[in-house]
C-alpha cells in the first residue's frame, strides 16, 4: 500500500471568470490546487489566470503540442504566471520536451520555484479503440508506459496518465516522476467523456501524487462538500 499523500486538484473548467472565482473561493482549504485549462484561459485571458493564481496553487493545463521552438517559446511566455504544474503533450516528442525543460530551467534560474513540467501521455478519454482510430495499435497501458519512459528521459518532471497505468509506470520509472491522474470518478457519478476511470480511493491506493477532478466537484450542488468528501476518501484509502 502506498504511503504517499495523494493531493486533490479541482479542474475549474468554465468560460466565466466570476464562476471560476466563486468556485476557487468556495474550494479554498478544501483542495490542494486548482487547475485552469483551455476553456478558462481562452475565454478569460491570462490576466484572469494570474489573478486566480495569486490565491491558490495553480496547475496551468494548456497541453502545448507543436514544434520544439514554438512550445518552448510558449512556455517562456507563460513563465511569469508561475504555476506549480504545466502540461505539454508527450506526443510532441523528445526534443520538444527537452527544449521545454531547458526553457523553464532558464526562466527560473533566479531561485523562484520552477513549475513542474508534465507530459500528457494518452488522454483519459481514450481507450484501445480510439487509439486504433489514430493508428496506434496497442493498449493504452503499453502506450502510456512507452511515452512515459521517453518523456521522463527527455526531461519531464512528471506524467499525466490514468490511474490504470500508475503501477506499471512506477515499475518502469520508480517513485521519481510526479504522476497526475485525471479520469477520476467517485463511485456512482457519471463517467461523462472519460474512458479510463477510477475512484479517488483506487487512485490513491495505486500511488497517484495528484488526482484531478472537475465535473464531479463543479457540477455538485455543494462543490465544497463534494471536494471534502473526496479528501475524506483519499485519507481513508491511505490510512
Ligand atoms: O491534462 C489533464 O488535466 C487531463 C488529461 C487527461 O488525459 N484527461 C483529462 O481529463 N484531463 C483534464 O482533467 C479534467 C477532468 O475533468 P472531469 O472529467 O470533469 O473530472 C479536465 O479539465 C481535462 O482537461
Amino acid at each position: 500500500m502506498s504511503i504517499r499523500r495523494t493531493r486533490l486538484i479541482a479542474a475549474l473548467d468554465t468560460a466565466s471568470h466570476d464562476q471560476a472565482q466563486h468556485w476557487a473561493a468556495a474550494l479554498e482549504g478544501k483542495v490542494d490546487a486548482i487547475k485552469l485549462g483551455l476553456e478558462f484561459t481562452y475565454a478569460c485571458g491570462l490576466d484572469a489566470v494570474k489573478s486566480l493564481a495569486a490565491r491558490q496553487e495553480l496547475f496551468l493545463d494548456l497541453k502545448l503540442h507543436d514544434i520544439p521552438n514554438t512550445v518552448a517559446s510558449g512556455l517562456r511566455a507563460l513563465a511569469p504566471i508561475q504555476p506549480s504544474l504545466m502540461t505539454i503533450h508527450a506526443l510532441g516528442g523528445a526534443e520538444m520536451i527537452s527544449r521545454s525543460r531547458a526553457v523553464l530551467e532558464e526562466a527560473f534560474d533566479d531561485g523562484r520555484k520552477r513549475p513542474k513540467l508534465l507530459a500528457v501521455t494518452v488522454l483519459t478519454s481514450m481507450n484501445e479503440e480510439s487509439l486504433a482510430e489514430i493508428g496506434i495499435n496497442t493498449t493504452p497501458l503499453k502506450e502510456v508506459v512507452r511515452l512515459g519512459r521517453m518523456a521522463v528521459r527527455a526531461g519531464a518532471d512528471g506524467l499525466v496518465c490514468s490511474a490504470h497505468e500508475i503501477t506499471a509506470l512506477r515499475d518502469a520509472l520508480g517513485d521519481g516522476p510526479e504522476l497526475v491522474v485525471p479520469g477520476i470518478r467517485p463511485a456512482g457519478s457519471s463517467t461523462d467523456d472519460q474512458k479510463r476511470i477510477m475512484t479517488p480511493a483506487q487512485a490513491a491506493r495505486a500511488g497517484a501524487d495528484w488526482i484531478v477532478v472537475g465535473r464531479p466537484i463543479t457540477r455538485a450542488n455543494d462543490p465544497a462538500a463534494a471536494a471534502q468528501a473526496i479528501q475524506d476518501e483519499l485519507q481513508a484509502a491511505t490510512l
